[in-house]
């Protein structure tokens, strides 16, 4: 009997959320916290200008390394030694940003088991506070349709004020960015990138949708944090952002969604985030 009771007591805990008389009578109760959690994630962890400099220093190293001068095949396919003598593997990208940042990032089977992929920290070392990964996808409007896009789609994230970001880059999710993509380009200007739809992204921080949850055991390296592209933002730079508006609207600036490290990382460690917390 006492077995069936705490297997009851499990099943309404799970339930509760969607009982509507429950949900009416902890209204207000549940209106405090959500106003408590938004207040308190208004905190950046980081200022944005700071995103802003990490990002400039990746992306303007990005564009001298894909000159034409050093854009030969060769150099892409096959790693050559980067300026420590290293040899990086991950091609031009990868060399990019060990020279910019100081680290490289890379997806590859989680520890976790059963989770499938995740994101490690391949070289180097991400010190406290820096930005170190990106949520690439299309970003939603709280009013615009996602429900086709969002069928068996793990990778839907909400940022606080229901903006919606899809890093699925597979299926109809996948089709959706890219046609968003291509009718976005400002004559010979890129202002998306869609190769993180592919294996080899050419900005190598857009493997951000790829970090799994964390536990107990592996506590949370690195947290949400939203990033409004600033107007000031270099338009020979917007080729490597990885997101674009679902609707062209010029008015609103672009969301992005960057990850910021908790604490020191080094080279080996596989990024955990909560997947419940978003700063502003
Ligand atoms: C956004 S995806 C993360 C990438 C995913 N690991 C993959 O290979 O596609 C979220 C999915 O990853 C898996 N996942 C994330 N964190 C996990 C964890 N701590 N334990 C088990 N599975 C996890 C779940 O299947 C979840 O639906």
């Amino acid at each position: 009997r006492w077995f069936r009771l705490i297997r009851l007591q499990k099943s309404w805990k799970s339930y509760k959320h969607r009982f509507v008389p429950w949900v009416v009578f902890n209204l207000s109760k549940n209106e405090k916290t959500l106003r408590q959690v938004t207040e308190r994630s208004k905190d950046k962890l980081i200022p944005d200008e700071r995103v802003s400099e990490s990002l400039f220093k990746l992306f303007g190293t990005l564009l001298e390394k894909k000159s034409p001068v050093c854009l030969d095949h060769a150099a892409l396919v096959h790693p050559t030694p980067c300026s420590t003598g290293e040899e990086v593997d991950g091609g031009y990208p990868a060399r990019a940003m060990l020279q910019s940042l100081g680290f490289c990032i890379d997806r590859k089977p989680s520890t976790l088991p059963l989770a499938g992929t995740g994101v490690f920290v391949t070289r180097g070392f991400i010190p406290k506070g820096a930005t170190c990964a990106m949520y690439p996808g299309t970003i939603y409007q709280p009013y615009e349709p996602i429900l086709l896009q969002s069928l068996r789609n793990p990778f839907i994230f909400r940022c606080i004020d229901g903006v919606l970001v899809d890093g699925f880059d597979k299926g109809i999710s996948k089709l959706v960015f890219r046609s968003c993509s291509g009718r976005d380009r400002i004559g010979p200007y890129e202002t998306s990138d869609t190769s993180w739809l592919t294996r080899s992204p050419q900005n190598p921080l857009a493997v951000g949708q790829y970090i799994n949850n964390c536990s107990n055991e592996k506590p949370a390296n690195v947290c949400y944090q939203e990033y409004d592209v600033p107007d000031c933002f270099p338009i020979e730079f917007l080729q490597f952002l990885p997101n674009v508006n679902y609707s062209h609207d010029t008015k609103r600036p672009l969301r992005c969604v960057v990850l910021v490290s908790l604490r020191d990382i080094t080279a080996g460690e596989e990024l955990f985030s909560n997947y419940y917390t978003i700063v502003h």
